[in-house]
């Protein structure tokens, strides 16, 4: 099974309600859906997402470093030798993790339906049930606590909520939050590197002692800034998750190494795709590190490809690819189907994709 040609399309998906994070807001999602057809008419599909703050990449650079770069080096290849025609995409460019992740989904989408068998399969097969939580934007904590609330009768039972916007103020949205949905719901932090390491501990501990009960606090601090990571992992009860400081299979062993965080984030975009995703899950595993998979503001392809990952593997714990559930009307069909707070991963071949619509035309399995 031969790659013959490698076609992209850009959709653009409205959002239910404004996305807001320490690092951004947005309103639409864009992706660039990537279609390898093989010679004897299979179609693999993968998808990037541009989040410029937090990868560095955009819609332009995603289809550019594929057309010229990572495109060239996979056409012509069998699909049979992935393990070479991954390090031929790896080779291809550097950095560009979102580009390198849209084709590697494709490719392990082609891989899995050369063999016949539902992608989760391949990666372990360990659950075909996934749970996740759900974003609550940072917004005033009225209007957080309002969104707590339907997200929780909507059957969600962690929410993931954005702070790191002035630490005082985050302890207010935190405690409407809890206040309004009670001790049942499970809550985790998302700072998006908004806070200082001595204004992490400070916010952290005010949390701890005022009875929070929070799971853990996603990126506290820049993501460069290894040392403070570690200095609050040391100084603080609630667990601390590494998400924009993980991008290589590299950054994870110096994570590990410095024990600079307790969980890991691991997120297609970020890591390139499924091949390097592998790579960071069991080398966390053999340090007894668990993994959250989490997702930027994606297609349900690349939700997909991530949900069929966290089936595969036991030490994938955590589950935060809630951007399903926050697109207003779905275009594509198959892969994975939400049921309240569940993505059920299809039996299909590879992902099971089964159809994408675009403005002009659709991508039809
Ligand atoms: C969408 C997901 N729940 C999430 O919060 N992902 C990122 C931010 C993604 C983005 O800005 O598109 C995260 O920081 O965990
Ligand atoms: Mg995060």
């Amino acid at each position: 099974m031969r790659i013959v040609s490698v076609e992209t399309e850009l959709i653009s998906m409205k959002l239910k309600k404004p996305f807001k994070t320490a690092l951004r807001q947005v309103s639409v999602a864009d992706a660039l859906i990537v279609k390898l057809t093989a010679d004897t008419g299979d179609i693999g599909y993968g998808s990037a997402s541009p989040t410029a703050v937090i990868t560095g990449d955009t819609n332009e650079s995603i289809e550019g470093a594929i057309k010229n770069y990572i495109a060239p080096s996979v056409v012509g290849m069998d699909i049979e030798e992935l393990e070479a025609i991954m390090r031929k995409v790896e080779s291809s460019a550097v950095h560009n993790t979102s580009a390198k992740a849209a084709v590697d989904i494709a490719l392990y989408d082609l891989f899995a339906k050369r063999f016949n068998i539902p992608l989760y399969r391949l990666f372990g097969g360990a659950r075909k049930e996934i749970e996740s939580d759900i974003t609550i934007s940072v917004n005033s904590p009225e209007e957080m606590a309002a969104d707590a609330i339907n997200y929780v009768k909507n059957g969600y039972k962690t929410l993931k909520t954005k702070v790191g916007v002035d630490g005082k103020l985050d302890i207010r949205r935190v405690k409407a939050i809890r206040d309004a949905v009670g001790p049942d719901v499970q809550l985790r932090l998302d700072a998006n590197q908004g806070w200082t390491p001595k204004e992490a501990i400070k916010t952290i501990r005010a949390m701890e002692d005022q009875g929070f009960d929070i799971e853990l606090v996603e990126q506290p601090v820049k993501a460069i800034d290894i040392e403070g990571l570690k200095y609050i992992t040391s100084n603080v009860e609630t667990p601390i998750m590494a998400d924009e400081a993980l991008f290589s299979p590299h950054d994870c062993f110096i994570l590990l190494k410095e024990r600079a965080a307790d969980i890991l984030n691991i997120k297609l975009m970020k890591c390139g795709g499924l091949h390097n995703a592998q790579k960071i899950n069991a080398m966390a595993e053999s340090c007894g590190v668990e993994c959250m998979i989490g997702c930027m503001i994606e297609s349900k392809v690349g939700i997909a490809a991530a949900a069929h990952f966290a089936g595969g593997k036991l030490n994938i714990t955590r589950a935060d690819l809630d951007a399903v559930d926050l697109i207003e009307k779905e275009p594509i069909s198959g892969g994975v189907e939400l049921s309240k707070n569940k993505l059920i991963l299809s039996d299909g071949a590879g992902l099971g994709i089964k159809n994408i619509d675009f403005d002009g035309g659709a991508f039809d399995e």
